[in-house]
């Protein structure tokens, strides 16, 4: 199928769907990928409870208010994700931070309480394949077999360990006005993590992203699936902490979300995003890979080779959320 974003097949990986990755994480920064393994059901399950718990009053989901360690509740208008931006985002979203023995270490509504364990399941299995499609990154970098090799960044994602990592539900309402063609849903961002796996609905677009290569916003299309077993195609987006550890090479694209079609039709749009984070201690310096090296690139860890001091993943992950939620540090 024709879309503006390949579409790669990573269930058995070869050296050449490493490159396939490589180079669509070097171009745009974004890409489908299908043969994941998750299943339709699985993932409507979970949108299932989406809905559900959004569908409750303001109070009810108030109580579950996001905290500073960037779990729980975030109402409409809370998050400002450009931070150059006057207001904040009109949706509403619900964040899970890590879970220990299949059990979320935070307070959690009824609607999720009740499959808890689904949810870890989940979340778990968001992270399994961002290791994998880490792992092939590795491949296709070439990286220093003395020094980690193909597990060079899988090795910093240990799902046992202290990091970022967030399951994230969004719910942006329809909102009926005549400008609201043009809304932002969700303003022009980077992600702050490693790598990002979007789950979409069909006939609920609105995802865009901002090329590296053109300057122009690309709409994201909402793709069917394969089969009626597997789940649609999953958008996958390399984030800054990648970014850094190739010098730039690998693109963190600014995108955003924007109402197109939904507003007219009164439609809502829900998606999930898996927020894959390196553990927090983990050092942001460069990547040991001969492609990297030979590339001339201003990266953004261009601090750590004049000297600077090498930011950890978790010290680069407050400062970029205190200013989305205006937390003082
Ligand atoms: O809902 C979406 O499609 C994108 C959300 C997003 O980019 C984010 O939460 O970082
Ligand atoms: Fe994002």
């Amino acid at each position: 199928m024709d879309t503006v974003l390949p579409i790669i097949d990573i269930s058995n990986p070869t050296v050449e769907t490493s490159q396939k990755l490589y180079e669509a994480a070097s171009t745009l920064g974004f890409l489908f990928i299908e043969g994941s393994g998750f299943t339709s059901d699985e993932v409507d399950e979970v949108f299932a409870l989406s809905k559900e718990f959004f569908s409750q009053s303001y109070d009810e989901k108030q109580k579950f208010a996001i905290s500073q360690a960037n779990r729980g509740y975030s109402c409409m208008n809370r998050e400002v994700l450009d931070t150059a931006a006057k207001q904040g985002d009109p949706k509403e979203a619900f964040n899970f931070g890590q879970f220990k023995d299949n059990k979320a270490i935070q307070p959690l509504p009824q609607a999720f309480s009740k499959f808890e364990q689904g949810i870890a399941d989940f979340s778990k299995k968001c992270h399994t394949t961002c290791n994998k499609l880490l792992d092939l990154l590795a491949v296709a970098l070439q990286v220093d077999p003395a020094q980690g090799g193909d597990e060079w960044f899988s090795s910093r994602h240990n799902w046992e360990k202290v990091s970022g990592s967030i399951l994230r539900l969004l719910y942006y309402p329809a909102i009926s006005n005549s400008d609201g063609e043009n809304e932002i849903r969700a303003g022009a961002h980077t992600d702050y993590g490693s790598m990002t796996l979007l789950f979409q609905r069909e006939g609920q677009e609105g995802l865009e992203v901002l090329s590296p290569v053109t300057n122009e916003w690309i709409a994201i299309p909402a793709l069917p699936a394969k089969n009626s077993r597997s789940c649609p195609p999953i958008v996958v987006n390399i984030a800054d902490q990648l970014s850094f550890w190739s010098a730039g090479v690998l693109k963190s694209a600014v995108h955003r979300v924007r109402f197109p079609l939904q507003v007219r039709s009164g439609v809502d749009r829900y998606s999930m995003a898996y927020f894959c984070h390196p553990a927090d201690d983990t050092l942001l310096e460069p990547v040991p890979s001969p492609i990297i090296q030979s590339l001339e690139s201003k990266g953004a860890n261009a601090a750590a080779k004049s000297g600077d001091k090498v930011l950890t993943a978790g010290e680069h992950l407050i400062g970029r959320l205190a200013a989305a939620y205006s937390w003082k540090q």
